[in-house]
């Protein structure tokens, strides 16, 4: 956006320079006056100020645990429209433990503690001494272990299999007992993973696809899967068979079923606001996992995710076209794709950046690391995910949580708004220096020039960047997630009311000051006025735009408080700023050298109050036009004016 500026700022300097030298200006007069424009344009301390800014919010991100991988994914941040969310980890603790075993017998309850290799079992006998052998063939799938480390039982390794692991060590003796083990670790691919210990095959994996590879699956297995997964549990299907061959592929078929094992995952507990906090913002969500969909569905149900209307959807099943895709998951009750492949995770992507949202998504293995190069941002897992996940994305959560991406986006949108804030307080004090030299081709030279070019960097550059870099630390306000952020940064709003609010106002006082003090000291249209008459006037423009500029920096903390309902105290850098302001104002007009360099000397009293009257008149007509959109606004909707009142 800066190179933009600075281009059309160079553009119009110089077709403006050519019709002043077409209207009569000697090519000296044309050539200063085109430059003035360009430098009166060029906002100079902009570049430097957003990027202030957006290190700021990236600052403040990190100390919430979301570290952002490039400076302006802050500013994508803020505009996400869409969040497709792993399951496990991220709505859930990732803390898994087994809570119920089928076997062919019968159905086993598990109340044991964590990774604690204690529990209490309960069914009926004959189910109850199958518990062992289901356990045993199902850790020995398996790498992940429940170790004891500091006085306490933890997950060493994926949670999933260590919580099988636990469960063979509450159950059975001698779990690594017997011959050496060769596995097959589980793929996503695959979704299971089998073992071959001496002639025993085990395979553990997801219950389809166990299933698909049984001689038979006893009757009871089908509706014990629907009562688990109904219940959130994720479910592992656990099945063996003898081999006296190499270990591979082949040894995966013609399986004897054994049960069904079904892992609890509780959600975390402050996802439901977070996920309210989405809506407010208009942010869809959908859940996105490698899990069975009905798994995911009550997972989804349980933490408001999914609520009555959404749409719960097997990866295989996903239509073809990609609008068609967008349109199913665009739904404001919920979206649950579940068994996604990784593949399936990109189409996603594209399909709904397609359909013009902003898409953040989330991914933690190797093969997501495309999905998340395609979302707008990628978010990758600090905790659990793979380093080439984490190289892929823009944002890596170091806690895995999906509040995290929640307050992220809050900071991006913070952000976004202090970026306006500031942009706002530039253009503004663009239109006052671009005015008098308009004024002056205008009037052919007739009408005396009341700022030098270098009176305009010194504004740029001196006075106004403190301010303005205050404005980027301006604090979030409440119910910022509540309000529909604009989708460009600078709109038609913005626009009008830098230039025709904020800017017009300044420059016809600055103006008005600059014509006052010239007219005090004798001087007539298109007269010449002496060299000590211009400085002075010229001084008091100066003072004129820097005071107005110092009570713009507290007009622009808010588009919709009045300057005067705005407690100073909750951002003390503009306090700071605007001192050291004053202090460079009294430097560049009263420091005799500096003054005489820029070109303007110190103001009379009549001078100095004039110039004040630029801030008073600022921010009081600044207040009268936000008056008055809040009364027409909460003539419209109560709703409308609550929201608007955050930025
Ligand atoms: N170590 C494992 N061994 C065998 N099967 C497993 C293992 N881990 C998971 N599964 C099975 O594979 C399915 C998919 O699990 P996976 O961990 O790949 O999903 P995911 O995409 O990481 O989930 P989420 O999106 O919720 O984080 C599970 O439902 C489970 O049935």
């Amino acid at each position: 956006m800066v190179r933009i500026v600075a281009v059309i700022a160079s553009l119009t300097g110089a077709g403006l320079g050519a019709v002043a030298l077409a209207l009569g200006l000697g090519p000296t007069e044309a050539f200063l006056f085109g430059v003035g424009v360009a430098v009166a344009l060029v906002p100079e301390g902009l570049l430097p100020t957003v990027t202030l800014s957006l290190a700021r919010g990236a600052q403040t991100m990190a100390a919430q645990q979301a570290l952002v991988r490039r400076l302006d994914a802050v500013e994508t941040l803020g505009s996400t429209t869409f969040i497709c969310t792993d399951k496990t980890g991220t709505l859930t603790q990732n803390r898994m433990n087994v809570v119920d075993v089928v076997t062919t017998a019968g159905r086993v309850s598990v109340e044991g503690s964590g990774y604690e290799p204690t529990a209490r079992l309960a069914g009926p006998d004959e189910a109850l001494v199958l518990v062992p052998v289901i356990a045993r063939a199902a850790a020995t799938c398996v790498g992940g272990r429940a170790v004891r480390r500091d006085g306490a039982w933890r997950a060493v390794g994926d949670p999933t299999e260590a919580a099988v692991h636990c469960l063979a060590l509450r159950t059975a003796e001698d779990v690594e007992a017997g011959p050496s083990v060769r596995r097959r670790p589980y793929t996503a691919e695959r979704l299971l993973s089998s073992a071959l210990r001496g002639d025993e095959v085990s395979v553990l994996g997801a219950p389809e696809a166990v299933f698909r590879r049984c001689v038979s699956v006893p009757d009871l297995m089908a509706p014990e899967l629907v009562r688990l997964t109904g219940g959130g549990r994720r479910v592992l299907a656990v099945a063996r068979r003898t081999w006296r061959d190499d270990p591979g592929e082949a040894m995966e078929h013609d399986l004897e079923l054994l049960g069904l094992i079904g892992l609890e995952d509780p959600p975390r507990g402050d996802v439901g606001e977070s996920l309210r906090s989405c809506r407010d913002a208009g942010i869809r969500v959908a859940m996105v996992t490698g899990d069975h969909p009905a798994t995911a569905a009550a997972i989804g149900r349980e933490v408001g995710l999914l609520r009555e209307g959404g749409v719960v959807v097997d990866g295989s099943e996903l239509p073809q076209g990609d609008a068609e895709l967008a349109e199913l998951l665009d739904n404001p009750a919920g979206a649950v794709v579940a068994r996604v492949t990784p593949a399936d995770k990109l189409r996603i992507a594209y399909a709904l950046r397609g359909r013009g949202h902003v898409v953040a998504m989330t991914g933690d293995g190797v093969n997501d690391a495309p999905a998340l190069r395609e979302a707008d941002v990628g978010v990758a897992m600090g905790a659990s995910g793979s380093d080439v996940a984490r190289e892929a994305a823009d944002l890596v959560l170091l806690d895995d949580h999906f509040g995290t991406i929640v307050t992220a986006i809050e900071l991006g949108r913070a952000t976004y708004a202090n970026v306006r804030r500031f942009l706002t307080y530039h253009l503004t004090d663009n239109v006052a220096e671009l005015t008098p030299f308009a004024l002056w081709a205008m009037s052919g030279g007739q009408f005396t020039l009341a700022l030098t070019v270098l009176q305009v960097l010194a504004l740029d550059i001196g006075t106004d960047m403190l301010p303005a870099l205050a404005l980027g630390a301006e604090p979030p306000r409440r119910g910022l997630m509540g309000n529909r952020r604009t989708r460009s940064l600078v709109d038609r709003a913005l626009l009008a009311r830098a230039f025709a609010v904020l800017g017009l106002t300044e420059a016809v006082m600055a103006m008005a000051a600059f014509t006052w003090v010239l007219v005090d000291g004798g001087w007539s249209w298109g007269g010449a006025p002496s060299a000590a008459l211009l400085a002075t006037a010229s001084g008091t423009a100066f003072a004129a735009i820097a005071l107005a500029q110092m009570a713009n920096a507290f007009a622009c903390r808010s588009t919709v408080s009045p300057a005067w309902r705005i407690r100073p105290g909750t951002n003390r850098l503009v306090l700071a700023a605007v001192a050291v302001e004053v202090l460079l104002l009294v430097l560049f007009l009263g420091f005799a050298p500096l003054a005489h360099l820029l070109g303007g000397s110190w103001p009379t009293g009549t001078g100095w109050l004039a110039a004040a009257a630029a801030a008073v008149v600022l921010v009081v007509v600044d207040g009268l036009v936000k008056e008055a959109r809040g009364l027409r606004r909460s003539g419209r909707s109560p709703g409308d004016a609550h929201r608007a009142a955050s930025m």
